[in-house]
């Protein structure tokens, strides 16, 4: 059966503008991209009236935490799919660092079977590198992949050993996996939270430095280039990893790395003081890192944005600065963030935000999703480009709203989400 999303603003990349167009949908497909310009019959089927929004791919996150198996009182599969889906996601990968960690094929079994059930965007499940993330021992590569993992990441800690690593790189080369790196060597972190920078020496405190992030990333792009993997960086939040970066892509090393709004727009210096909103890791790095992350975004050294929605509860926040755990909820801000502090301020088109959160990670991942296109998917996201509203972490689907972003006032917020056809998740 066929069904209209009518006068959306699609986005024409060659043209560099928005314009009209009525989608058919026919089993889960986009079955035609119509003209929509002057008035026309549609037979009687179906119609969600798009009244002149955005009608963008549906937003891709290759970097989430579901926080289920184990974590539930953060996030489980059905609010985390939920506030991805009010955020305008339609595909987002889980990452392995639940209880038990996933690094068995019975736990990304788990993941997929409970996200067919009670999910309402596509998930898919990263697996572990090693056992328990303890970095010791490698979990079964092959026998996870089968059960459907996609790639391979100890996200949350990085793999201290380069042995370890190169082992991975190998062994996941040779089964056409990709490697997930969260880079941290814990030898230069030393249980600081916020990095070296005016924020950490205005208030005594220890910082993080840049090379406990760029350490790993300089040793894992030398162990890509000798093993052929394909090797994806975490969250990037480094001037230094963003030069190692653009220095490996240049010699043809088969890199990919993303990076978060938080790292984007935020910097160490607009810390507010101990607020464990701001604790996350990486942690908000100095104004000339955020720079070059952007400026990494902007030349293709960085090929996509991830949210790192990391819930946790209030409690465990509650706990004081130094005790709270890191991260921040990432799915229910990030478009309006991004299309507020880039794209109504001039710096990027909207095509090139749209790109980096749909089709760029799909191409990095191969992905069929996170095209416009007559045949794919019909995965889509109508998004309001005029209303401006506050941050209101009260409304937030997910479980947790551990934000910094609380009050803040942005343009851009999904109104509708559609996976496959079906509408998941619409405002109204
Ligand atoms: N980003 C964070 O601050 N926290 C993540 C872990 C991670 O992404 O490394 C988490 O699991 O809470
Ligand atoms: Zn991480
Ligand atoms: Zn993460």
């Amino acid at each position: 059966m066929s069904s209209w999303i009518t006068n959306g603003l699609v986005w024409n990349e060659t043209a560099g503008r928005l314009e009209k167009k009525h989608i058919r949908i026919e089993d889960g497909l986009i079955a035609e991209i119509a003209d929509g310009a002057g008035s026309r019959d549609f037979g009687g089927a179906p119609i969600i009236d798009a009244e002149d929004k955005l009608v963008s791919p549906g937003f891709i996150d290759m970097h989430v935490h579901l926080r289920d198996p184990g974590f539930e009182h953060k996030e489980d599969i059905a609010t985390g799919t939920r506030s991805a889906a009010k955020g305008g996601f339609t595909t987002i990968a889980c990452m392995p660092n639940t209880r038990p960690v996933t690094d068995t094929p019975a736990t990304v079994t788990y993941i997929l079977d409970k996200a067919a059930r009670e999910g309402c965007v596509r998930v898919l499940p990263y697996a572990a590198i090693t056992k328990n993330e303890l970095g010791r021992e490698l979990t079964d590569f092959a026998a996870l992949k089968e059960a459907g993992a996609i790639g391979f990441t100890d996200d949350g800690v990085g793999v201290q050993n380069a042995q370890m690593m190169k082992d991975a790189m190998k062994l996941a080369h040779s089964l056409g996996m990709p490697i997930i790196a969260h880079c941290e060597d814990d030898s230069l972190v030393d249980g600081a939270w916020a990095s070296e920078g005016k924020f950490v020496r205005d208030n005594g405190l220890k910082g993080i430095p840049n090379e406990s992030e760029a350490i790993h990333v300089g040793r894992d792009v030398l162990l890509a280039e000798a093993t052929g993997v394909h090797y994806h960086v975490c969250h990037v939040s480094t001037e230094q990893s963003v030069r190692l970066i653009r220095l490996a892509k240049s010699i043809g090393v088969r890199v990919t790395a993303e990076v978060c709004p938080h790292h984007l727009v935020l910097s160490d210096e607009d810390i507010p003081g101990m607020d464990p909103n701001w604790k996350m890791n990486p942690p908000l790095r100095t104004p000339r890192d955020v720079q070059a992350v952007i400026e990494g975004l902007e030349d293709g050294t960085i090929d996509m944005i991830v949210t790192d929605h990391a819930p946790h509860s209030t409690e465990e926040k509650g706990r004081g600065v130094e005790l709270a755990p890191f991260g921040i909820v990432g799915f229910e801000t990030a478009f309006p963030l991004l299309y507020t502090k880039f794209v109504l301020t001039g710096r990027w088109n909207l095509g090139f935000l749209l790109q980096r959160m749909t089709s760029d990670p799909a191409k990095a991942f191969g992905l069929s999703t996170g095209r416009l296109a007559v045949g794919a998917p019909a995965d889509l996201t109508i998004v309001d480009l005029e209303t401006e509203r506050s941050v209101d972490p009260a409304t937030f689907l997910s479980k947790s709203s551990n934000t910094p972003f609380g009050g803040w006032k942005l343009t851009g917020w999904p109104v509708l989400t559609i996976v496959d056809g079906r509408t998941v998740w619409s405002e109204a």
